[in-house]
């Protein structure tokens, strides 16, 4: 019998790790599921654990590592309960461990996914924003550590699966122009505001704006998404994943979600890559790459499509967009800082505590309080966070409702 690939899953109970979690279901011949993270969701990861049996959950705090515990009493579970990021790190990092999956929401996510990195694993990497606040530290640990990082984000996905071979990863170093590719084409939503009436954004309630049009996910992606900081985010994960500059990307508004992507070559070719709007494609394809597995995605049926359209992004109604792509050629100290910025300011729209423009405004005041000196090494990038977040939450203070 061949060897079944061993997986951890970092935020297991979210929406992209019950994602993963269907797709390893549907394959449990390939994959056996040896951890399970989480963050405080207790009683989600008590169900997760008595369906996939792995042998370790992790959760963040020790109280819930103590209701996981009090959830188990008395079933048949054996799975061993942990708790702490340190333990998250030193699971990502066993010796018998195959395959990360990196599925944790924000900067939480970073330390789990480089400990994964430094033992050589083979990371999915959702965690856009470990990428973004560290993008250098984290590629050259990448090569240095022999690790196979496969994009899951779906338009990286999308760029991944469109590219040469020669080019699908930043370890390659090759140069995206001198490789017979012109463009690539970063395809976005723009999410649930695309056509409102741009003076009444400031009045933008928190369920309207997690009503992604086509894509069901986490309350943090979503509201990145009707600001656009997601295609923002993107845009700086795209540099660092394909090994290119900003004027290679351009981003594309194209509001069904269908093509995830795309990349445009030298001889007028581009190539797309589409498909409905389920994350358990990318997820599948990252798992079995380079084999293709059932991903339990429905086919896409060209004659339901009603539109197909595209158009380029109003920067006047995403102004988070355009913040991220100049912090991209301003460097890591302001993709960390706006990284930051962005996750202390949309936690404080979704608790009713500032408006919906208000997230533009604490991100661009953040960024131009912040001095960058040198940020490199994992503990300038830490600090740098650790500064961007305060300042963030100083802002918040004075416009809290
Ligand atoms: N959802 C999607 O379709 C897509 C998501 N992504 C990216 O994937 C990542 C996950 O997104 P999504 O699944 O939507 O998010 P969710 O909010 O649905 O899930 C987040 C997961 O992270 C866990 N978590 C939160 N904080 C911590 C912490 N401090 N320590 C450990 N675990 C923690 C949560 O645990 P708990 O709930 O138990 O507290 C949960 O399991 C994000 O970076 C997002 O940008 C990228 C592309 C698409
Ligand atoms: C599914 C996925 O990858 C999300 O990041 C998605 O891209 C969000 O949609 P937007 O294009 O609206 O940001
Ligand atoms: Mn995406």
């Amino acid at each position: 019998m061949s060897h079944k690939q061993q997986l951890v899953i970092l935020g297991a109970t979210g929406s992209i790790g019950l994602s993963t979690l269907d797709v390893v279901a549907k394959n449990s011949d390939l994959f056996d599921v040896f951890a399970l993270t989480a963050g405080q969701n207790a009683k989600k990861m008590a169900e997760l654990c008595i369906k996939h049996s792995p042998l370790y959950a992790v959760m963040a705090t020790q109280s819930a590592a103590e209701e996981l515990s009090l959830h188990l009493k008395g079933t048949a579970c054996q799975t061993l309960i942990m708790h702490s990021q340190q333990a998250m790190s030193d699971l990502c990092a066993h010796p018998d461990v195959d395959i990360v999956m990196s599925a944790i929401v924000g900067a939480a996510g970073l330390l789990p996914t480089l400990s994964a990195v430094e033992a050589g694993k083979k990371v999915l990497l959702a965690n856009k924003e470990s990428l973004v606040m560290s993008g250098q530290l984290f590629i050259d640990k990448v090569k240095k550590h022999k690790a196979t990082l496969l994009p899951i984000d779906s338009e990286h996905n999308a760029i991944f699966q469109c590219l040469p071979h020669s080019l699908q990863n930043a370890q390659s170093d090759k140069n995206l122009q001198d490789n017979g590719v012109s463009k690539i084409l970063l395809t976005g939503s723009g999410g649930p505001f695309l056509t409102r009436d741009i003076h009444t954004l400031k009045d933008v309630t928190v369920s309207e704006a997690v009503a992604h049009p086509n894509w069901s996910m986490g309350q943090k992606i979503s509201v990145d998404s009707a600001t656009m900081m997601n295609k923002g985010l993107e845009f700086i994960e795209a540099k660092w994943l394909f090994n290119c500059n900003s004027d290679d990307i351009d981003v594309v508004i194209h509001p069904q979600s269908i093509i995830h992507s795309m990349v445009q070559y030298h001889d007028g070719s581009i190539l797309a890559q589409m498909g409905n709007p389920d994350m358990r494609t990318p997820i599948a394809h990252a798992l079995a790459f380079p084999k293709r597995i059932d991903a339990g995605v429905k086919s896409l049926n060209f004659s339901d499509i009603c539109d197909f359209s595209f158009t380029k992004p109003d920067f006047t109604r995403y102004p988070n967009l355009q913040l991220a792509i100049d912090a991209c050629s301003a460097g890591q100290g302001a993709t960390t800082t706006v990284n930051a910025a962005n996750e202390i300011a949309v936690a404080a729209f979704l608790k009713g505590k500032i408006g919906f423009t208000d997230i533009y405004k604490i991100n661009a005041q953040t960024l131009e309080s912040a001095q960058f000196t040198n940020v490199q090494s994992l503990d300038e990038i830490l600090q740098c966070d650790e500064l961007a977040r305060v300042s963030a939450t100083q802002f918040i203070n004075k416009v809290a409702h």
